[in-house]
């Protein structure tokens, strides 16, 4: 990567603002909103992502502020990859023709000092899906975001024969030990969704309270929200712990807002995207709920 092209100088300016201190969580989510909608240049985002959410994803990160770019190939990577502010992957229709271009993505990111997240999808529904997924953790994420099955699963490290699929069996507080571990070991933030987002980086522990229990029967809710983790760590990449946690608060103050219009799990996918594009500052200091987890 040549660090002096404009796209990347540009990207030092707007990231100035990283380091900043805020009073509170609330301060803190909103500057992340601000900086994403508030950018020169939206933040590029390289989504390899699973078909079913190839179409939430890209439309939470543009009403976010985002800019998605659903590129996949292993031939585009070494050209597109060092152009991008943040790259997301998730494995959740993961085949071995895609495994190649999800590694070298990683390696380029890292290479060029992007910051990449992990979206661990059903990991251990098979040996050969929690096989990639650990060969992925050791390409050194900045973040991994998982159900709290998922963050189980990564821990235990063998694919287990009554794991479900992509749905949670357990509550994200199960997995807050396990999520330590992976976050100490990988060097890297850990966030575990569910009724409380935890978010660890090994040492401090925070739980996000917000979100409606409606926002699980939209499928790839959870890989939209790991998608806003990138676009917030794009925007602050040296505060990954608290851009973590301000991307699950906001997501869920979004589904918050958007429930009050819904009538249901079709229509609360369009007024969430709704409610992300439209969130005022009002909105987001009343209702940010990031706590100290014990
Ligand atoms: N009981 C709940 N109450 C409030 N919000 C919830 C609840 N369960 C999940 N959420 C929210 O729903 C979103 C998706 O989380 P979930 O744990 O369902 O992800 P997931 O299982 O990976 O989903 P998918 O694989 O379908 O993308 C997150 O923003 C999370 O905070
Ligand atoms: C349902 C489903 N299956 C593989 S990926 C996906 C989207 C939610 O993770
Ligand atoms: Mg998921």
């Amino acid at each position: 990567m040549d660090d002096e092209t404009p796209n990347h100088r540009q990207h030092q300016a707007e990231t100035a603002a990283d380091g900043e201190k805020f009073e509170s969580w609330s301060q803190l989510a909103w500057a992340h909103l601000e900086y994403v909608r508030n950018s020169s240049s939206p933040p590029l985002i390289q989504c390899i992502t699973n078909f079913v959410s190839m179409d939430l994803v890209a439309n939470v990160l543009l009403s976010a502020g985002a800019s998605p770019a659903m590129i996949h190939s292993v031939e585009e990577i070494p050209d597109f990859t060092p152009k991008v502010h943040a790259l997301y992957i998730n494995v959740g229709t993961l085949t071995p023709a895609w495994l190649p271009a999800m590694k070298k993505a990683a390696a380029v990111a890292n290479e060029s000092k992007r910051p990449w997240v992990l979206d661990p999808v059903a990991a251990g529904a098979s040996s050969f899906r929690l096989k990639a997924c650990l060969e992925l953790l050791t390409l050194r994420p900045t973040v991994v975001r998982g159900n709290g099955s998922e963050i189980l699963m990564l821990f235990n490290g063998t694919a287990n024969a009554n794991f479900k699929g992509a749905d949670s069996m357990h509550e994200s507080t199960d997995a807050i030990e396990a999520a330590k571990s992976l976050a100490r070991t990988y060097r890297c933030i850990v966030a575990v969704s569910g009724a409380v987002d935890i978010v660890t980086d090994g040492e401090r522990v925070v739980g996000a309270k917000n979100g409606v229990p409606m926002l699980q029967k939209i499928t790839a809710t959870g890989c939209a929200v790991t998608a806003l983790i990138a676009a917030f760590v794009a925007v602050t990449p040296s505060q990954p712990f608290e851009a973590t946690a301000a991307a699950l608060s906001v997501f869920g103050i979004a589904g918050e807002l958007g429930m009050c219009s819904a009538g249901g799990p079709g229509s609360l996918r369009v007024h969430l995207i709704d409610a992300l594009h439209g969130l005022d500052r009002t909105a987001v200091l009343q209702r940010v709920h990031i706590a100290n987890v014990s």
